[in-house]
């Protein structure tokens, strides 16, 4: 059952930005990678889903409900990253979770310490004087705090070193497993093939294609036939590189790596030129 839904969703600003007849769902318990380039569409999606902007046309769904008409029931429920974080400057981090906390009426403090341990995080400090990074992880540990069952992370990883990437992907693992339904936005191929069941993604407000990480996986594997001087020098060769060994002739399938992939995509190649055998 999908629990997050974006159906036929348009959100024009002209000169052809914006998103353009968008729909996405994110099923009970799925881990949803939404990717593409800078400026692609991803931010905007997201803020409808949040209720932030009421859809041109088309419409967004979380559980059943209309993001945009219970958009306070929707913010005070899930889990939320911004892509831009900008808190209340003059509050310390401290301050910002417990108040993030009270608007919910949450008054056990032991998730938020337990993630603020996890991602070695000192939030005694003015929000204003943090780095990038520790700004990112305050917004880590309130997203996840409320222990939501539905989270909406918009590049949730940026400014984290991989250190911190990681344990960021060992929460989402975790997460996961406790059937959590996810949809993270994302520039990492790690993250996303790591944690994520199926990809979408988006070029220029459109989306380009939408699959499992197996199928885009399964869909690129690409076929080379090697042609070598005698049979026993096909034979070395198809014992070294594992491919098949036809006289003097040997077939090796290599496997497109994800990040490729994505590359062919990001790269403005059309969807059918892109290279399946
Ligand atoms: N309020 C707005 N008014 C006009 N244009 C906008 C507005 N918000 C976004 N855009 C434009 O819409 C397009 C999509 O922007 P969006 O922020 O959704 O992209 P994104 O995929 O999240 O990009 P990034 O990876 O850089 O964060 C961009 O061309 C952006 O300039």
């Amino acid at each position: 059952m999908s629990v997050i839904q974006v159906q036929n969703l348009t959100r024009d600003y002209g000169s052809g930005k914006g998103i353009f007849d968008l729909s996405i769902h994110v099923d009970s318990g799925e881990i949803f990678g939404f990717l593409g380039p800078n400026g692609a569409g991803k931010t905007t999606t997201i803020r409808h889903l949040m209720g932030f902007i009421r859809p041109q046309t088309g419409r967004c769904q979380i559980d059943g409900k209309n993001c945009w008409e219970k958009r306070d029931q929707i913010q005070k429920r899930l889990g939320y990253i911004p892509g831009e974080i900008s808190f209340f400057d003059d509050m310390t981090g401290r301050e910002f979770l417990k108040f993030s906390l009270d608007y919910r009426k949450i008054k056990n403090e032991n998730r938020m310490q337990e993630l603020l341990e996890r991602f070695e995080l000192d939030a005694k400090g003015k929000i204003k004087k943090m780095s990038k990074g520790m700004k990112q992880k305050i917004g880590i540990v309130a997203a996840f705090m409320h222990d939501p069952d539905i989270l909406i992370l918009d590049e949730p990883t940026s400014g984290l070193d991989p250190l911190m990437q990681n344990r960021f992907i060992e929460l989402l693992e975790e997460e996961k497993k406790k059937g959590k339904t996810i949809l993270l936005s994302s520039h990492i191929f790690e993250e996303v093939e790591k944690t994520c069941d199926r990809i979408g993604m988006i070029r220029n407000g459109r989306l380009v294609t939408v699959d499992s990480v197996e199928t885009l996986r399964s869909r690129h594997m690409h076929t080379y036939t090697v042609r070598l001087d005698t049979p026993e020098e096909a034979e070395a060769f198809a014992k070294d590189f594992g491919g098949i060994c036809h006289t003097d002739r040997v077939t090796v399938t290599a496997k497109q790596g994800l990040e490729e992939i994505f590359m062919d995509y990001y790269g403005g190649k059309p969807d059918d030129s892109v290279d399946f055998v």
